[in-house]
């Protein structure tokens, strides 16, 4: 059968400008797909197109990277319309918590169009699919610069890590995990809805983009030292193996910090603390690899449930 899809092309994002489309495009023409392509200049512009011309397409392609996604999802919500992601961007973790490594298999999922429920986070409004950051995570995002990204690809994360370090600052947090408070120090704190952030870190081990859950984590490092020490868990997910990491995971997170905190949410400045976190389970429907070992399986969805 054939399908309309939108693509939106992000020219800013690390591989946008440069990739070669032609022949993937092609593949899809010949699966009977017809793609119209808008060379997005910004957000806004996104949102009115995907507004605009919904009741004429049947698919929305982002080609770009974790914040171009961002930018489609609440015109995706509102029209309910699937989604499907080329991966041109540079950390590209949305593509990795469904598990799609590289452009050949993204445009083979287009055409075998296998869909897939996946969970929304929300805070203060504002809608992500991998993380929101507040701190440390911030003055990474803050050290990023987009030339740097892309003459550094993934490492510029790592880059804008070590000078963040210099930057970070101690605040007080008071948590509400669904009905259970907490207060403790931080120097971060980030919410994952995904399962992977900043350019391949895990959220957290057993995270997934569709179990319906958000996973907290907030790190209260003693000095340098243990933060470094921290690193390599963090980047693993497994925070539950360090003392002075708090992880758990609810369905609605409200965080008050003193002072108040900037929130960044898949990488770009959307609102601030005080602030409330929600999931929307299965808020959008989109195009995966079949049996991805990223994605928790029906079954194990299942048994989820049954334990609970
Ligand atoms: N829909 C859009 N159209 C055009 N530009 C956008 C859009 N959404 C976001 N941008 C801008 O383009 C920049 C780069 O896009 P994006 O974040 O997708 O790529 P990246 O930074 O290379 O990859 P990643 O976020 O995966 O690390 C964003 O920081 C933002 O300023």
């Amino acid at each position: 059968m054939s399908r309309r899809a939108l693509l939106v092309l992000n020219p800013n994002s690390r591989n946008g400008a440069e990739a070669d489309l032609d022949s993937g495009l092609a593949r899809l023409e010949a699966a009977g797909i017809a793609v119209k392509t808008l060379c997005s200049q910004g957000s806004q512009e996104t949102e009115a197109a995907i507004r605009q011309q919904h009741k004429s397409l049947d698919l929305v392609i982002v080609g770009g990277g974790d914040g171009t996604v961002s930018s489609t999802a609440r015109a995706l919500i509102e029209s309910q319309l699937p989604l499907a992601v080329l991966p041109l961007g540079t950390a590209n973790d949305l593509a990795r918590s469904l598990g799609i490594v590289d452009l050949g298999q993204a445009f083979d999922v287009i055409i075998d169009n296998h869909r897939q429920a996946i969970d929304l986070g929300v805070v203060n409004g504002h809608y992500f699919f991998n993380v929101a950051n507040m701190g440390l995570g911030v003055k990474v995002t803050e050290a990023q610069d987009s030339d740097i990204k892309k003459r550094w690809g993934v490492f510029s994360y790592l880059r804008a890590f070590f000078i963040a370090l210099g930057r970070a600052q101690k605040f007080r947090v008071d948590l509400t995990l669904d009905d259970k408070r907490y207060r403790m120090g931080s120097i971060q704190l980030a919410v994952g809805n995904g399962r992977y952030y900043g350019g391949g870190n895990l959220v957290a081990e057993e995270a997934r983009i569709n179990d319906a859950k958000l996973d907290l984590y907030c790190l209260r490092p003693r000095g340098l030292m243990e933060l470094l020490g921290m690193a390599l868990l963090v980047r693993n997910g497994k925070h539950h193996l360090a003392k002075r990491i708090f992880s758990a995971s609810a369905e609605r997170i409200e965080i008050e910090t003193k002072p108040g905190l900037e929130i960044h949410a898949d990488g770009e400045p959307v609102t601030e603390t005080p602030a409330t976190f929600k999931v929307i389970p299965a808020a959008l429907q989109i195009l995966v690899p079949r049996n991805s070992d990223e994605l928790l399986s029906d079954r194990e969805k299942d048994n989820d449930t049954d334990s609970h």
